[in-house]
């Protein structure tokens, strides 16, 4: 145990050194009674002991992430205004336009930081415009890189850029914590955007910063806008793309064996398309691509549907974001209704990021379990709230054949004397390893091949175990190991696109760069910087 206190300080009780102050903690959470009161107590033992806090989540990672992380960091941002204790992060509002780069010079750990997660507020998890109160969603993902990839906590950067918002309930709150206006035309906030990551390269050179819960078009847009000039990358669009395309390669395996069919022959609905819903369709592309489809073909077996209904050419008006997988062999009537494209499409798989709850109803989770041997079916809205379908309703009616796996976790479900396991199709499997790969070979940016090969290296990690139980994802206890494989995919990839510039690592072998990359993960001790109990 790494408790920060000298054995003499005569204000520690007599017998406290011969306790377990760790299960004191556990015992302390768990006399909590609601989510958000478990989160306050976590991030008042963050601050009291960073080294103590993260001892106890890497010891309890089951518990203790759906706290920090979904769903419970939902109730944490929708009501920040209200619980926030003290500073944690970095504010840079619109009134800081024109010198954003002195506002950052305020962050202490400057040049030595290596990873910010950024928010705009716009869009956190499935809860909307959330203004000034996302912090948390920033500081809750760089937990998991902390806990996840072993990201040394003194060089993480939470930073939200509060540029406004357009929830009227927020700009009447009294406590609200923003800036009381609303959000800026598409002008100013490129302007602001533009500053914005000018400073921040000036200001910490050796940052990776991942963008997070942006809008939709906004998200699109600064990925396309920065991506190729600095080490940036969005986790909405190639996080989750990566996350799903990685358990889509177990599913599909398992449903093709069950079915006798080739693994080429499936056909994926999207239900929700929107920054998650294209980033994750775009990325399956290459699971068609990869079994040697062409893209046309790799297209082809992809379906989009928005909340006008399955997503076709011919319509006006259509996003820009939503062309490329809009259907040109579909020339009936609208369809709008989830069950009528279903018979439509007959889909081997049913992925949602619609933020729609339950919108995968009884009827239509029967028609996919009647149609298919092993329907997949990943409801991935977040947080369990906006989740399209509930474990236990899966199983029940699909009678146990659902391969399943939603954003947010839920627990393990008996049917007819036979416990059935849930995954959890999350970023939080892929970021921390994204995040770990490209700081250590120090890459100048993050490429599509870097995001392709991680899902393939956590694709390929489950145990005999693992796979004996029908998982698609690696249970999260193993986190760390993983995270330093998908590290190593992810510098060979940046090595292949030559975007590394660690030239150490080209000179050695895998095994070797495994145990340094390893060897690299922050352990919970001495962090120097925080108060101390
Ligand atoms: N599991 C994971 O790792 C991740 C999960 N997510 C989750 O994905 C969800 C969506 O995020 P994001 O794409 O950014 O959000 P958006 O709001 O941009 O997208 C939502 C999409 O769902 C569509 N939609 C809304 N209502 C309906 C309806 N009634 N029927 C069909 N489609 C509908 C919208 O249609 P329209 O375009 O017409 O408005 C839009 O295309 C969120 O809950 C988020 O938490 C996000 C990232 C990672
Ligand atoms: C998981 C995540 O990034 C989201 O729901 O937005
Ligand atoms: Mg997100």
């Amino acid at each position: 145990m790494s408790l920060s206190l000298s054995a003499s300080a005569p204000r520690i009780p007599p017998f406290f050194l011969n306790t377990d102050h760790r299960q004191r903690c556990l015992a302390q959470l768990r006399s909590k009674h609601t989510g958000l009161e478990k989160y306050i107590y976590l991030n008042g033992l963050k601050e009291r002991d960073p080294n103590l806090f993260y001892e106890v989540l890497l010891g309890n990672m089951l518990e203790i992430i759906p706290i920090l992380y979904t769903p419970t960091v939902g109730d944490a941002c929708s009501n920040y205004s209200h619980i926030w204790r003290r500073p944690e992060g970095l504010y840079v509002t619109i009134e800081n336009k024109g010198h954003i780069n002195q506002v950052l010079r305020t962050w202490a750990s400057g040049q030595a930081s290596r990873i910010a997660v950024v928010t705009d507020g716009s869009r956190i998890l499935g809860l909307g415009d959330l203004g000034a109160n996302g912090l948390p969603i920033s500081i809750g993902k760089l937990d998991l890189y902390i806990a996840g990839a072993g990201i040394k906590p003194t060089t993480t950067v939470p930073i939200c850029l509060d540029l406004g918002t357009n929830t009227q309930r927020y700009l009447e709150d009294p406590l609200y914590l923003g800036v009381r206006r609303k959000r800026p035309d598409a002008a100013e906030m490129d302007e602001f955007m533009k500053e914005f990551m000018e400073a921040m390269k000036d200001v910490f050179p050796q940052l990776l910063v991942q963008f997070e819960d942006f809008s939709t078009d906004n998200a699109f847009k600064y990925l396309d806008m920065f991506r190729s000039q600095y080490r940036v990358f969005n986790d909405d669009i190639q996080g989750t793309g990566s996350v799903v395309l990685s358990g889509f390669f177990n599913a599909a395996r398992l449903a093709s064996s069950a079915a006798g069919t080739p693994i080429s022959e499936h056909r994926v609905l999207f239900f929700g398309a929107g920054s998650a819903g294209i980033g994750v369709a775009k990325q399956l592309m290459s699971f068609f691509t990869l079994l040697g489809l062409s893209e046309d073909e790799a297209k082809k077996r992809i379906y989009t549907v928005d909340s006008k209904g399955l997503i076709t050419a011919d319509r006006p008006g259509l996003q820009e974001h939503k062309k490329y997988f809009a259907r040109t062999d579909y020339d009936g009537s609208a369809l709008t209704k989830l069950i009528d494209i279903i018979e439509h499409v007959k889909p081997t798989a049913l992925l949602g990021l619609s933020t729609i709850p339950n919108a995968f109803t009884e009827d239509v989770v029967k028609l996919l379990a009647k149609t298919n041997v092993r329907p997949i079916i990943f409801p991935l809205s977040n947080p369990v709230s906006l989740c399209e379908l509930d474990y236990s309703d899966a199983i029940r009616w699909t009678n146990g054949s659902v391969i399943f796996a939603s954003g947010s976790p839920y627990k393990p479900v008996e049917f007819e004397g036979k416990i059935y396991e849930p995954g959890q199709g999350n970023n939080m499997y892929i970021f921390p390893g994204i995040g770990l790969g490209s700081i250590l070979s120090k890459a100048r940016h993050v490429t599509d091949a870097m995001v392709e090969q991680a899902a393939i290296s956590l694709a390929s990690s489950l145990t005999n175990e693992e796979k004996d139980c029908d998982l698609v994802y690696p249970r999260l206890t193993r986190i760390r190991d993983i995270s330093a494989h998908i590290a190593l995919a992810v510098i060979r990839a940046a090595q292949k696109d030559n975007v590394d510039e660690n030239a150490l690592f080209r000179g050695l072998s895998d095994d070797a760069l495994l145990e340094y990359i390893k060897a690299k993960q922050w352990q919970p001790t001495n962090i120097q910087s925080f108060p101390r109990l």
